[in-house]
């Protein structure tokens, strides 16, 4: 069981233990949590950087970070930089998972290098679109879904934080977008193709675009397109569907994050709960 001082809590926001995890929790082997006494009202953006400060405490001076991608990320990037200007961290090397991360970690000063040169990271830290109860993940919905899934399968510890709206009882349960990344080289064949497969779930596929009003296509960091997939029904063995998305030629990689976290730390009104396998 994960012990009560891991947890590092601010003099603005009082917690307390709370005795009953709630169900979403229950499957995990290791989860607690810690409430709020007055109940503050916190924004989404506040409950996502109290997930990264919570995370941040892990870090260790001289550890090779992996740094994820996304306004989650964000905020551990943001701290990571905090504490290496005022000296509390020191002689870190970041492996950003995006474009976006290396420029935001650059302009904070946070010594970076690559996979190439650091095969073996110590902890990576990181948001994620959807977590289910057995920790694992849909990632992707900011585009760094392949940077990242590389960087986090080279990590020895793999943390991700995340606001409880990111909860589901089953992947793709949100209804929300499931990411693909794919070749641009006939994507439509493949898009039709991602969308047979999950027919009995009634899945609708989409290119996604760019964003800006234009019709343009969205393409990665590593110049690829996405094909979004969206599920009526959530996927019901996580593993195959990977196992079969893989499998398609023209196909880079997919948002299916399975049994890489190694915790997940969720902040929620009603407190932070860091849930571990
Ligand atoms: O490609 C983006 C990443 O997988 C993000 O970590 C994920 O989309 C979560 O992002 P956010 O923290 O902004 O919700």
């Amino acid at each position: 069981m994960a012990s009560l001082s891991f947890l590092h809590l601010s003099s603005a926001t009082r917690f307390t233990p709370r005795a009953t995890p709630i169900n979403h929790r229950a499957r995990t082997q290791k989860s607690f949590s810690i409430r709020s006494q007055s109940a503050p009202v916190l924004s989404q953006d506040e409950l996502k950087k109290l997930a990264a400060d919570k995370a941040v405490e892990s870090v260790k001076s001289g550890m090779v970070l992996g740094l994820g991608t996304g306004s989650t990320a964000a905020f551990v990037v943001d701290k990571l930089g905090q504490l290496l200007s005022t000296g509390q961290l020191s002689n870190i090397v970041g492996i950003p998972t995006s474009k976006r991360t290396q420029e935001q970690a650059a302009s904070l000063n946070i010594p970076l290098s690559t996979l190439d040169l650091h095969p073996h990271i110590d902890l990576a830290i990181d948001g994620a679109d959807e977590v289910d109860p057995n920790l694992d993940l849909v990632k992707g919905r900011g585009g760094a879904l392949l940077r990242e899934k590389m960087v986090e399968a080279a990590s020895s510890s793999f943390i991700v934080v995340a606001d409880d709206s990111k909860l589901v009882s089953g992947l793709g349960g949100s209804g929300l977008a499931m990411p693909v990344e794919v070749v641009q080289f006939c994507w439509k064949y493949n898009l039709v193709r991602l969308e047979g497969l999950f027919n009995e779930l009634g899945c609708e596929a989409k290119l996604r675009l760019a964003g800006d009003g234009s019709e343009k296509p969205y393409v990665t960091d590593n110049g690829n397109y996405i094909v979004d997939l969206y599920f009526k029904n959530p996927i019901k063995d996580g593993f195959a569907a990977g196992k079969e998305i893989s499998a398609m030629e023209g196909v880079v990689e997919h948002g299916l994050f399975l049994g890489m976290a190694t915790s997940v730390i969720v902040a929620g009104k009603t407190g932070v709960e860091v849930m571990t396998k």
